[in-house]
């Protein structure tokens, strides 16, 4: 399942910074119930507002200290699926400390966002708990669903239900959607000791995917994001997160590079998917994707940090006034 997808996503982290050429030459398994072809080509390694004298709107509840519970228990509230605690990392390669002691507490059925000036440590943070093997955890706890998330591999990470979307996905010539997406599907069946789906009745599931999308099919036939335009591989995440039905989607920047036809249709897609027990994590520089999948939570990122956390009234609040005002210093 999630495998498959899961390297996907590493590799297109990897398109950023390094060619991506070692994916271009993927065989099409013929098996398709088997990731193995497409895990030998992959690498082993993968992939508020407060103004100068702040106004606090009575909606939003800043966070006394970095280090402080983003969000308050309450009683009858649904349970915890995420809780992250003084969570500090540190790009592999350089050392040097990126995430410096970020606290999020995620329950079921919740919609978060986080936004955050450009390198405040938003995109670092989600790679770091999916696992992506760039940065090294020096500090902290992640459980998810009860379990200790930063001992598990990224694979398992996948398995155990997180979902992650990167800002560039990767495409991958000679690997068909369809075929993807199945052996995507057919491994976490396969891990859930559920029969995995004949072709046939795979399009019979993804059909009902695809208009929640609303995806013309001829983008299954074609090979993974191969010349697809950027809303169309943003689309085609939504597609495999809709496939994968996990329990917490990791959306990094999904907003970006759609037009506002795109970006309804990625939201309704979204909201569509949510369900009481499944929970979004949001990253995104713009109010407008908050207009169509509204959060419980905005936190705002600033020097690896989250400094400040509230309803949607903090990213109105922002639109408005910038960054400026939500420092970590
Ligand atoms: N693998 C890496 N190697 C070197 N530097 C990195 C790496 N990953 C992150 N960084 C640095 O860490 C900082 C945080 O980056 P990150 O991508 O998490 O920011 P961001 O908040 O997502 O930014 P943006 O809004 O521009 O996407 C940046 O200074 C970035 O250059």
């Amino acid at each position: 399942m999630a495998t498959a997808v899961f390297y996907l996503h590493f590799a297109s982290t990897f398109s950023r910074t390094n060619s991506i050429s070692s994916f271009s030459y993927l065989p099409l398994p013929k098996n398709p119930s088997s990731t193995s072809a497409v895990r030998r080509k992959l690498p082993s390694s993968l992939g508020l507002y407060s103004s100068p004298s702040p106004t606090p709107s009575p909606r939003t509840r800043a966070v006394g200290s970095p280090a402080a519970l983003e969000t308050e228990a309450g009683e009858g509230d649904p349970k915890i699926l995420l809780e992250v605690r003084d969570l500090k990392a540190s790009i592999a390669e350089s050392g040097e400390e990126i995430l410096r002691g970020v606290n999020l507490t995620i329950r079921e059925g919740q919609v978060h966002a986080i936004m955050g000036k450009n390198g405040s440590g938003k995109s670092t943070f989600s790679k770091v708990l999916v696992g992506h093997p760039d940065y090294v955890v020096t500090g902290g706890t992640v459980i998810f669903k009860g379990e200790n998330l930063l001992e598990k591999e990224p694979e398992e990470r996948s398995h155990a239900g997180l979902f992650m979307s990167f800002q560039t996905p990767v495409e991958i010539p000679g690997v068909s959607n369809i075929d993807f997406l199945q052996m995507s599907y057919n491994a976490k069946r396969r891990k859930l000791d559920l029969p995995e789906l004949s072709p046939i009745e795979f399009f019979g599931f993804l059909s009902q995917k695809l208009s929640a999308v609303n995806m013309n099919p001829s983008f299954l036939n074609r090979n993974v994001n191969e010349g697809f335009s950027g809303g169309e591989k943003k689309r085609n995440e939504i597609l495999q997160l809709a496939v994968l039905e996990a329990d917490l989607a990791i959306l990094d920047e999904i907003d970006s590079g759609l037009d506002i036809d795109a970006l309804q249709d990625v939201a309704k897609a979204v909201n569509g998917l949510l369900t009481q027990k499944n929970s979004i994590l949001m990253i995104t520089h713009y109010q407008r994707l908050l207009d169509y999948i509204k959060p419980k939570y905005v936190h705002i990122m600033d020097d690896g940090l989250i400094v400040k956390t509230g309803d949607i009234s903090i990213a109105e609040l922002l639109e408005e006034g910038g960054y400026k005002a939500f420092s970590a210093e």
